[in-house]
């Protein structure tokens, strides 16, 4: 019975019921505050606030020495282990603790909502990160005042907030800073510091006049207005010694002191216990280790009557300090202190709110003129737009320009052809025209160009060198060549949008896009090369010509050699250029030509003639492009000549023959080309951008995206906090209401 007594007298059924129902409104009062708590602190860190940084809802804030029970205590109020523990002072960061009793919760977990790990149910794990987090201040900092936010759900615990802090340290060890001492004491300053609760810890063993958590209080709490002192290790003094010290006189405390047994005894460590703290939430044996020490302080405080006497007589109220004892009683103060300061702030923080709201709000009628914006909302906007520009590119970038881009690239093929079978000279330039030839086209000794137009028209030379050109051009594999210009463009056009457009900002989106254009045009790849391929075929075996192309024809390939003759002179002026002028450039070359007709030696072009190799190279390049553009200009006139003005002239004119089988293959390949390539990427693009990037991006990759954009940010920041406000103020309205409810309530 001395025990039940001593314990809170929760042994009849109505006081029972009655506390329950206490509780169960309290814990309905201080959630709902602790919620608002939550959401200032989130506004406040989502951008400086100066009317809410100048009222805030109290914390509970624990301080104590090195040693002194602080963890012991904590855990018995959660019921787990899962502080970090070890000799090198594992606290170097506020842990700020928020307990949520969540009464259907299938199981008991904590949540680092800063670090988005999700639910941890196994508590090791909760410590193992605690640890982690705190190591990873090094040494030589040792404390940091940014704080680790852990929320912990179960039906075991009441809804409270707890800041753990640092231990404080009388002298910093040999590998700890010299400052470490003022540093914890300036980092504990900062949250005892009004309107906080403080639990000062003292351990029952050590001098309470040498506490360093109440010396601490006493200074910035010297009337003990918001200070518990919590006594702990009352096992290891004589039980009347630890009454005198529950009713500490040099410091008293309107609030009282609580004494505490929290360790866990090794033999009750591993047995269920009767369940006492399950009493909070109704449920059965909860097996936690607060069970086990409310179980052990029942009998410890049981087997000594000095301690059931020291409640009677503050019950009788016979002028001794209020006295508390065990850890379930500390839990219920902590509760009701909690709840009654912040009751008192409420009005002061109610007003903040309010006035707040009312700055935002104008802000956001000003600068948004209370224009809502979801991150939904501007990634359609953004898509529409980017699916306007891709629009209009596909409105520019059509068949013809497909035509214009084979047919050039087939233009080059062929000039490189006719340089490989007419106009490289191999007699008069050895060194650069085997450079340029196949072993086939070396073995046929190339005859001059210049006896084209006057070979008889059954010269079987002349015939072999067109037909194997025609049969290089059809079969150089122009279906897979066409898909890979167009597919280049496409891509690299789609990578100009991404980089200009709606998404220019939006990195993870522009992968999106670009993943998306290549699937799609590498799923056609194939298949579309395999089909212009196809289509192609014929003019593998039969090229035939109609009068009208040929004059066409005649045309486009006069203007490709004049083009060719320009690159040549370009080349050759930059040429004379590069060596100092005109005179030296003929001099080099004049070089070349003797030695060629072995007039000169070549060794000795250093040595006597002071050419350095590299001269030497371009004086040979100088000559090449001099008959190069010599051979074009031939080739013009031929062009223009009567020979070449009839498509029976195949022969001679190989150079118009030519570009009207380039043009036929470019004709055909741009008909597959636009249907299967083309037009399908302009069909499908959109369709697969709307399904990757509409729902299919999840909300959070949404606001991801949308926050991406500096000014969407700033718009959607603003938004949300009038939004967290107004919920603040509309809860802590009630909350006031709640209160005005209760106090008119009979008691
Ligand atoms: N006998 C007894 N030992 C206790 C009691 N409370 C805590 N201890 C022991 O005292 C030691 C220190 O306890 P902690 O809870 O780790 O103390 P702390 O203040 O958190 O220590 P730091 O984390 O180093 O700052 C541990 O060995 C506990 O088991 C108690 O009420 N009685």
């Amino acid at each position: 019975m001395a025990a039940a007594a001593a314990t809170a007298t929760l042994s009849d059924d109505d006081a029972e019921e009655r506390v329950a129902a206490t509780n169960a409104q309290m814990m309905l009062l201080t959630r709902k505050m602790i919620e608002i708590r939550n959401t200032l602190q989130e506004i406040s860190t989502g951008g400086g606030s100066r009317s809410l940084t100048r009222v805030q809802l109290p914390s509970i804030v624990v301080v104590g020495s090195q040693s002194s029970g602080k963890s012991s205590v904590l855990e018995a109020i959660v019921g787990h282990e899962f502080l970090p523990k070890g000799n090198n002072m594992v606290t170097r960061r506020p842990i700020e603790l928020t307990l949520i009793n969540s009464p259907d919760a299938a199981a008991e977990y904590g949540e680092f909502p800063a670090l988005k790990l999700g639910k941890i149910t196994d508590f090791a794990q909760i410590q193992k990160t605690l640890t982690d987090l705190n190591l990873a201040i090094p040494d030589s900092e040792a404390v940091s005042d940014d704080p680790i936010r852990l929320n912990i759900y179960s039906p075991h615990v009441p809804d409270l907030t707890l800041i753990d802090l640092p231990g404080y340290i009388q002298i910093a060890a040999a590998d700890q800073p010299e400052s470490l001492k003022s540093k914890i004491t300036s980092l504990c300053d900062k949250y005892i510091a009004s309107p906080n609760i403080i639990v000062a810890i003292s351990a029952a063993d050590v001098d309470l006049a040498n506490s360093t958590a109440l010396r601490a209080a006493k200074r910035v709490d010297p009337r003990g207005e918001r200070t518990i002192g919590v006594i702990t290790k009352l096992d290891l003094v004589d039980p009347g010694r630890a009454i005198d010290l529950l009713q500490n006189r040099s410091y008293p405390l309107q609030m009282g002191y609580v004494g505490v047994v929290s360790k866990v005894p090794s033999s009750l460590a591993t047995r269920a216990s009767s369940g006492l703290l399950s009493r909070f939430s109704g449920s059965g044996d909860s097996g936690d280790i607060g069970s086990v020490i409310a179980k052990n302080e029942e009998v410890y405080f049981g087997r000594h009557p000095v301690f059931t006497r020291a409640l009677t007589d503050a019950d009788d109220r016979t002028g001794q300090q209020q006295v508390t004892l065990g850890v379930i009683n500390l839990r219920n103060k902590l509760m009701r202190i909690l709840e009654r300061t912040m009751a008192k702030n409420l009005q002061p923080a109610c007003d903040a709110i309010h006035q707040e709201l009312e700055e935002t709000a104008y802000q956001f009628k000003v600068e948004y003129n209370d224009r809502p914006i979801t991150a939904e909302s501007y990634l359609a906007q953004s898509l529409d737009s980017f699916k306007l520009s891709f629009k209009e590119f596909a409105g520019k970038f059509g068949r013809e320009q497909v035509r214009a881009m084979l047919k050039s690239e087939l233009d080059q093929r062929v000039l490189d052809l006719l340089a490989q079978r007419y106009w490289n000279r191999l007699d008069e330039d050895p060194d650069l025209a085997l450079a340029t030839l196949d072993d086939a086209t070396i073995k046929s000794i190339l005859r001059p160009v210049s006896e084209l137009p006057s070979a008889p028209s059954d010269d079987v030379y002349w015939h072999r060198q067109l037909d194997a050109c025609v049969s290089n051009l059809t079969k150089s594999g122009v279906g897979r060549t066409s898909t890979t210009l167009v597919s280049n463009a496409l891509s690299g056009e789609m990578e100009h949008l991404v980089n200009s457009g709606a998404f220019k900002t939006h990195p993870y989106v522009k992968t999106i896009v670009q993943d998306a254009t290549m699937e799609i045009l590498n799923s056609r790849f194939y298949s579309t090369a395999d089909q212009v391929e196809n289509c192609i075929k014929p003019y593998k075996y039969e090229v035939e010509v109609e009068d009208q192309e040929w004059s066409k024809s005649r045309e486009h390939a006069f203007a490709l050699l004049k083009e060719e003759v320009r690159q040549c002179e370009a080349a050759y002026y930059k040429l004379q250029r590069s060596v100092g002028g005109g005179k030296k450039l003929s001099q080099v070359e004049k070089f070349v030509e003797k030695s060629r007709k072995g007039l000169v030696k070549m060794e000795d072009a250093n040595e006597i003639y002071g050419f350095s190799q590299a001269l030497i190279d371009k004086g040979r390049e100088g000559l090449f492009l001099t008959k190069r553009a010599d051979i074009l200009r031939l080739r013009m006139q031929a062009l223009k000549s009567k020979q070449c003005k009839s498509k029976d002239s195949k022969y001679y004119c190989p150079e118009i023959f030519l570009d009207v089988v380039a043009d036929k293959l470019t004709q055909t390949a741009v008909l597959f080309l636009n249907v299967e390539l083309l037009s399908d990427f302009y069909y499908h693009l959109p369709r697969e951008l709307d399904a990757r990037l509409g729902h299919g991006l999840g909300p959070q990759k949404m606001e991801n995206f949308a926050k991406e954009n500096a000014k969407v940010r700033r718009h959607l920041e603003l938004q949300e906090r009038k939004q967290k406000l107004e919920l603040a103020a509309e809860k802590i309205e009630s909350v006031i209401a709640m209160q005005k409810t209760r106090r008119l309530q009979p008691a």
